[in-house]
C-alpha cells in the first residue's frame, strides 16, 4: 500500500487558514534520508509484511506500533539489512548510497552500509552484544568493522560514546553479562551511535525495565536525538513510548501498514478501527 504522509497530503492553501497551519512539519522539508516502497517478506507460508511503505525524514522520530505478531521486527530487520525482502525497494540518503536500491547490493556493500550508517538496539541485548567482552570492547568492535585500528584510538572513540549514552564510565571493561538491563541498553546504544549514524533503529529498547529505568533510557534517546540529529524508528507496545519519542506513528496489523500520520493525530483521533481499538485496550 501507499501511505502518504501528512506533508504530501497537505492542502497547499485554504479557506480561513494560517499559513502556519498549512506548511507541513519542518521536519519533512528535507528530503528523505529513508525510503522504502512495497517491503514484502514471507516466513514459509506465514506473510511477515505486505507491501510495506516506509519514509523517514532527517532528525525525525517514527514510531511503530501494533500487535505481537504485526511484522515490526520483522520489518526492522530488513531497514538493517540483516535480511532481504521478497519484493520491494529501499533507499538510504547516506553517502555511497544515493540512487541505489539497497537491496541490489551485495552482501559485502549492504555490510558496509550497515556498520557506517545503521545503528540499532534490539529488545534483546544478547542478540546485540557479546556478553563476554567488556563494554568498550563491544563499542570498540564496531570501530574496528570501520577500519580503526590504533588502540588508543578505539578505547577513546569508546568512552566517548559510552559518555554519550550515560553508560557509567568506572564499568568500561565490564562485560555485559555483569550489568543491569538497563545498562546493557546503554551498551547497545553506544555502539549503534559510535559512528554516528544517518539511521538509528530502537526495537523495544525499554520493554523489560522497570519504570525509573525506562524513563532514564527514554531522557538518553530524546538527547542522542537531539545531539546528533539522527533519524530514528521505533518499534514499541507502548503508546507511552511512541508518544514521548516520535513525531509520527505507523500502524501495523496482519504485516501492513494501516495508518500513519503525526502522533498526537493518530493517537488522539484515530482514524482505522484497528488504531482505535488499539489506542482504547491502552487507556
Ligand atoms: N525467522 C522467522 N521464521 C519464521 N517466521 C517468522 C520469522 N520471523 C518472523 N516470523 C513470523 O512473521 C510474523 C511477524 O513476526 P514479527 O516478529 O515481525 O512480529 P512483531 O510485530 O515484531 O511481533 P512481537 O511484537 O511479538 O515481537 C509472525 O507470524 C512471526 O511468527
Amino acid at each position: 500500500m501507499t501511505v502518504t504522509s501528512p506533508a504530501e497530503s497537505a492542502p497547499p492553501g485554504g479557506p480561513g487558514g494560517e499559513l502556519a497551519e498549512l506548511q507541513p512539519p519542518r521536519l519533512m522539508l528535507d528530503a528523505p534520508v529513508l525510503r522504502a516502497c512495497g517491503l514484502s517478506r514471507r516466513y514459509g507460508r506465514v506473510t511477515a509484511l505486505q507491501d510495506v511503505d516506509v519514509t523517514l525524514y532527517p532528525r525525525e522520530v517514527l514510531g511503530i506500533v501494533g500487535e505481537s505478531g504485526s511484522g515490526k521486527s520483522s520489518l526492522l530487520r530488513l531497514l538493517n539489512l540483516e535480511e532481504t525482502p521478497q519484493g520491494g525497494s529501499y533507499h538510504l540518503n547516506v553517502p555511497g548510497a544515493q540512487g541505489r536500491d539497497l537491496l541490489t547490493l551485495t552482501r559485502f556493500e549492504r555490510r558496509e552500509l550497515r556498520v557506517r550508517h545503521i545503528g540499532i538496539v534490539y529488545q534483546n541485548p544478547h542478540l546485540g552484544l557479546r556478553m563476554e567482552h567488556s563494554s568498550s570492547g563491544n563499542v570498540a568492535e564496531r570501530l574496528v568493522l570501520a577500519g580503526e585500528r590504533s588502540f588508543a584510538a578505539l578505547r577513546q572513540a569508546g568512552r566517548v560514546s559510552l559518555a554519550a549514552s550515560e553508560f557509567p564510565l568506572e564499568r568500561l571493561d565490564d562485560p555485559p553479562r555483569e550489568l543491569s538491563g538497563g545498562m546493557q541498553q546503554r551498551v547497545q546504544l553506544a555502539k549503534a551511535i559510535a559512528l554516528k549514524p544517518a539511521l538509528l533503529l530502537l526495537d523495544e529498547p525499554t520493554t523489560g525495565l522497570d519504570v525509573s529505568v525506562q524513563a532514564l533510557v527514554l531522557d538518553t534517546l530524546r538527547r542522542v536525538r537531539r545531539e546528533l540529529g539522527v533519524a530514528m524508528v521505533i518499534v514499541s507496545h507502548d503508546l507511552g513510548v511512541i508518544r514521548t519519542l516520535a513525531d509520527r506513528v505507523m500502524v501495523m496489523r496482519g504485516g501492513q501498514v494501516v495508518e500513519v500520520g503525526l502522533v498526537d493525530q493518530v493517537l488522539d483521533d484515530p482514524l482505522h478501527p484497528y488504531t482505535q481499538q488499539l489506542v482504547h485496550a491502552k487507556l
